[in-house]
């Protein structure tokens, strides 16, 4: 395996009796990445994260750990991962300290280097004046901190965060999204969300689950212009047939469009711009509009889980 590929996923399959939440899902992060997970309410990704992170057998599939199977080596392949579930497993009546220094002993620190573990994530997430606060005395911002903190105590390779936002005022929401950049420095991250800001104010990958499965895989800068340029709108007052502005060098394809604009699709690598411009000058066509529409994430999403487009969930 490509030593680049921290978490690679396999064939991720798990049903809960009659309903397949996860169907056949391939999903690998890199070394250095920050991936999101972007699907609607009930895709699938909570179900996703907690078999990534060992916390869900799958019902088919394996997920490798920095080459670890979470199936047959589970403690070697947790030892790189730091999870933090939709709802933190937080108990309100310990201090900030007096829990991380639990959750260092559960991950197994050596006891010498408890103390200074804890002290590195209290900083590392804004939390070192917060040691002796209660957890049921600190905001949801501190609670999801805290949360953060226990799941890089032990330095894992990759951090799982599901939802970390979720329930958030405006200001903690922008103080947890840094805290996240922060963390994609030293570590690879992947994070779940159904709020498209969310992934693209943090994410450089972005991956969109719907009905179980994966239906996009991208690098965030290839998403503006998703189409690579290929498509173009036009707009004439006297235009000609279209039989004549397919025939322009470069047009492959020339549609209507519902707005009474055209549709060009062009040739790969081909821009057609200047030769219709010319040409819409010398032959009179009136021409108004030419210019490349952008897909953007949120075109994408619609596009790809709207309504019908649902994939049957019911298990064979
Ligand atoms: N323990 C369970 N038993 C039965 N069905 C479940 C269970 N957990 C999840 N499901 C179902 O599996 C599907 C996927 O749920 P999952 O929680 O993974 O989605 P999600 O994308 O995380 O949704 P949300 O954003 O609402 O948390 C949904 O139809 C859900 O109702």
């Amino acid at each position: 395996m490509n030593n680049d590929v921290l978490v690679d996923a396999q064939g991720l399959t798990r049903r809960y009796g009659l309903i397949q939440a996860v169907s056949g899902l391939d999903l690998q992060l890199r070394n250095g990445e920050i991936l999101g997970l972007l699907g609607p309410n009930g895709a699938g990704k909570s179900t996703t994260l907690r078999m990534l992170a060992g916390c869900l057998a799958p019902s088919e599939g394996r997920v490798i750990i920095r080459g670890h199977d979470m199936a047959r080596a589970p403690s070697r392949a947790k030892h790189h991962l730091g999870y933090l579930p939709e709802r933190p497993p937080l108990y309100p009546e310990q201090t900030v300290r007096e829990y991380l220094a639990f959750c260092a002993r559960l991950h197994r620190i050596p006891r010498g280097e408890q103390a200074e573990a804890v002290a590195s994530a209290m900083t590392d997430c804004g939390l070192s004046d917060m040691g002796n606060r209660l957890i049921a005395h600190c905001s949801k911002g501190y609670q999801q901190r805290v949360g953060i903190a226990q799941a890089i105590l032990h330095q894992p390779d990759v951090v799982i965060l599901d939802e970390p936002t979720a329930g958030l005022d405006p200001n903690q929401i922008r103080e947890i999204r840094a805290l996240i950049r922060r963390l994609g420095e030293s570590h690879s991250v992947i994070l779940s969300s159904h709020i498209l800001p969310e992934i693209q104010a943090t994410c450089a990958r972005v991956a969109i689950i719907h009905g179980g499965q994966l239906v996009f895989d991208r690098p965030m800068h290839e998403i503006d212009g998703d189409d690579h340029g290929r498509t173009l709108r036009l707009g004439l007052r006297r235009p000609p047939g279209s039989d004549i502005i397919a025939a322009v060098p470069g047009v492959e394809r020339v549609q209507v469009t519902e707005d009474g604009l055209w549709q060009l699709t062009c040739a790969p690598g081909a821009d057609p711009r200047e030769a219709l411009a010319r040409q819409a000058a010398r032959d009179d066509w009136g021409l108004f509009e030419l210019s490349q529409p952008r897909r953007t994430l949120e075109d994408i999403f619609t596009e790809l889980t709207s309504a019908d487009r649902a994939a049957p969930r019911q298990a064979a």
